[in-house]
């Protein structure tokens, strides 16, 4: 059983912990659990380090338990979010849910018999048959108005003014309540989140504590900076998502490769499996050249491997060699489509009728079939007995031979002019 504490310590995910849970986890196997409200089909990357909390626990040799908040879901956490929430459906969370499932399947063992196994729950379970009355007797009634108002995630809804629902401000009481059945019921005795859960979570160990005078943890983990100071996990096109539907494994692959030297350094031990010492070597060769960007490049395939697969790895990676380095007509064939539709985003399009491409005699009427390319066809023909000019990869030399390069995808043609002008010809119909 290696130590989880010391693990989340030099991987530099170790906010805030209460007295006591080291011992408590050195007297053997423990089990502790880590929530997510499903306010969406996927997980997105800010999940990452809850989901990395949970396995270095089970790694630890310890039991980890997901708790999917189909109720929690319905109310929102009003945690540190400045406005009051939607309320989603029943039938979009139960969707939502069982997106996220699949996710986590990837990173935790629920399927074998080993004593530390991980589990799902879904505080939908417990909480769907409590009565309004039932739950402020059993619940409500331990925990003071006064005490659920010092929460710094309350009081700062209030002092900005626009204050909370009574719905909202029960949730901490619900999550506390999700502590209190877990620990009952499941012997669960420590609660993990982000930082931005401690009041959530000791309200719960509170709860424990006054109905039972039982004894439970908490353990937060720092939420994710940019040394920018921009939001982490977004992108111009918005959240990066685990879902390969929402975020192409293309698309999540480059949000890696691009972090900051500084940011890399800290992610590749929040979000990668690599050990302490691969990592430090790698940190070492990254110092030597820096513009290799090993850092990245390794954070980058060891995530996209586990959220993904090792196909689209191999992919991703042939795809970002193809506007850097050298690449073959090979290479642009094995993308898909969207996959090379966005490598090549951004890039001026120009259509051709089917028709029209077939019957072109030579491939500079093709190629000025309107001015997207080239404003004359001298300037294509000048180019081309210069040798500038690459056809999906392949250069042609010959300004009257037929344009006879095979469609990629069936669809379109990747124009190069000289070494960085990308046109595409997309042949319609
Ligand atoms: N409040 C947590 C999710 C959660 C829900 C229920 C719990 O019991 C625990 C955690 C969040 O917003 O991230």
């Amino acid at each position: 059983m290696n130590d989880f504490i010391e693990e989340l310590r030099w991987r530099g995910m170790l906010q805030d912990m209460t007295a006591g849970i080291e011992a408590h986890l050195n007297e053997g196997q423990a089990t502790a659990y880590l929530g997510f409200d499903p306010t969406a089909d996927s997980l997105h990357i800010g999940h990452l380090v809850g989901v990395m909390t949970l396995l270095h626990f089970q790694r630890a040799g310890h039991q980890p338990v997901a708790l999917i908040g189909g109720a929690t879901g319905m109310i929102g956490d009003p945690s540190f979010k400045s406005a009051e929430r939607n309320l989603l459906d029943k039938d979009t969370l139960d969707r939502n849910i069982s997106g996220i499932q699949r996710q986590l399947e990837k990173f935790l063992d629920f399927g074998s018999d080993k004593p530390n196994r991980a589990l799902l729950v879904n505080n939908y379970d417990w909480m769907a048959g409590f009565s309004f009355l039932e739950f402020i007797r059993d619940v409500g009634k331990y925990i003071t108005v006064n005490y659920m108002m010092a929460k710094d995630s309350v009081k700062r809804r209030l002092e900005e003014g626009n204050g909370l629902s009574f719905t909202e401000f029960t949730y901490q009481l619900i999550q506390g309540y999700d502590f209190y059945h877990l620990w009952k019921h499941q012997g669960c005795s420590i609660q993990l989140g982000g930082s931005d859960q401690w009041g959530n979570i000791v309200t719960g160990t509170e709860l424990i504590r006054k109905k039972e005078g039982g004894e439970a943890y908490a353990l937060t983990v720092p939420l994710i900076t940019k040394a920018d100071g921009s939001k982490f996990g977004k992108t111009e096109g918005g959240s990066v998502w685990l879902d390969p539907e929402k975020t192409s494994p293309y698309a999540f692959y480059q949000f890696w490769l691009n972090v900051s030297d500084t940011d890399a350094s800290k992610y590749i031990r929040i979000f990668s499996t690599l050990d302490r010492k691969t990592i430090e070597n790698l940190e070492e060769d990254h110092q030597e050249a820096p513009h290799l960007r090993l850092l990245q490049k390794a954070i980058a395939k060891d995530v996209t491997i586990r959220i993904h697969s090792e196909a689209d790895y191999q992919m991703a990676l042939k795809a970002s060699g193809i506007l850097f380095g050298k690449s073959s007509l090979e290479d642009l064939a094995s993308l898909d489509e969207r996959t090379f539709l966005q490598v090549f985003e951004g890039v001026p399009f120009m259509q051709v009728a089917r028709a029209a491409y077939l019957e072109a005699d030579n491939v500079v009427d093709l190629l000025c079939t309107d001015q997207t390319i080239f404003s004359s066809k001298g300037e294509a023909r000048k180019l081309i007995q210069g040798g500038g000019l690459l056809i999906n990869k392949v250069k042609i030399s010959d300004p009257r031979a037929k344009p006879e390069i095979p469609l990629l995808q069936g669809t379109y043609l990747l124009i190069q002019k000289g070494k960085k002008n990308y046109f595409i010809i997309k042949i319609e119909g």
